[in-house]
């Protein structure tokens, strides 16, 4: 059985986007959606999204990093798929409920409130979320936020000096966070900017990463560092973040379609 697929991106965090609504899909396994972002023996991507029907929204959205494992969010395929749908949306996700909406500036999206407290980023023990008491070599005293999927965010001087790809993996599959984590490395450059990389939870390091953005403005604004709306500098491009007083955040950036194809599923059932 051949499947129709999207390949789109959001500042070069990139995606292979299913859509169920339109054809019958299989079952989206760990195994099936690895083999899928394979960038060797696969169509390739960052992340496999795979849309299907609600009962409380337009669509549902699910996300399922390179290695298979599922996330409850994705804000740059968040985008993507807002740019797709071509018209203000509102999609179900594993984290809740968001809507997106094209704009001049790109597709702007309402990622929701954020959440600190140690038992929902998870962490597995309490613990303050804004200061922690921990540290992995030279990056101590991070701050945690969860925005549908949870990160942990370290601010240092010069986020380009980490050797992310080295210690990225080590905080990731710490014990400390039984879900995992989204590693962050931020450099505030000034009251409204700020450059980040990303060593993603299950993928690795990302071009961008739309939630790691959204989380790392929340944290820095949480500890005054930053004004409620700020321009974040990925490698990949700028994303804008705004924390509105209404405790929702917005995250407008660019999406792209790259090409569109077909695979033959049967090539991918092991
Ligand atoms: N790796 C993340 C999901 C993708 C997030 C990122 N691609 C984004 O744009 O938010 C996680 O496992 O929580």
């Amino acid at each position: 059985m051949r499947i129709g697929f999207v390949k789109m991106h959001g500042l070069g965090n990139d995606f292979v986007v299913l859509d169920g609504r339109s054809e019958a899909l299989p079952e989206i396994t760990t195994t099936l959606a690895a083999a899928l972002a394979n960038r060797h023996t696969g169509i390739g991507c960052d992340q496999l999204v795979v849309l299907d029907g609600s009962d409380v929204a337009d669509f549902r959205m699910r996300f399922f990093n390179a290695d298979g494992s599922e996330s409850g969010a994705c804000g740059n395929a968040s985008r993507a798929v807002g740019l797709l749908h071509g018209r203000p949306a509102r999609i179900e996700t594993l984290g809740g409920i968001l809507t997106t909406e094209p704009s001049e500036a790109g597709i702007s999206v309402d990622m929701g409130v954020p959440r600190f407290d140690w038992d929902a980023i998870p962490l597995g023990f309490a613990m303050d979320t804004l200061t922690m008491p921990v540290g992995w070599e030279d990056l101590v005293g991070p701050t945690a936020v969860n925005v549908g999927n949870p990160h942990v965010i370290f601010f240092t001087p010069d986020t380009d000096a980490v050797d992310l790809a080295r210690i990225g993996p080590i905080i990731e599959h710490d014990p400390l966070f039984p879900q995992r984590i989204n590693v962050n490395v931020a450099t505030i450059t000034s009251r409204s900017a700020i450059r980040l990389r990303v060593w993603e939870r299950g993928s690795g390091i990302t071009l961008a990463c739309g939630t790691g953005a959204c989380a790392t403005a929340v944290g820095a604004m949480r500890r005054g560092l930053v004004d409620r709306r700020v321009e974040v500098t990925l490698p990949g491009g700028v994303l804008v973040i705004e924390w509105g007083t209404d405790g929702r955040i917005t995250m407008t950036g660019p999406a792209t379609e790259a090409f569109r194809g077909s695979f033959e599923l049967s090539d991918y059932l092991a």
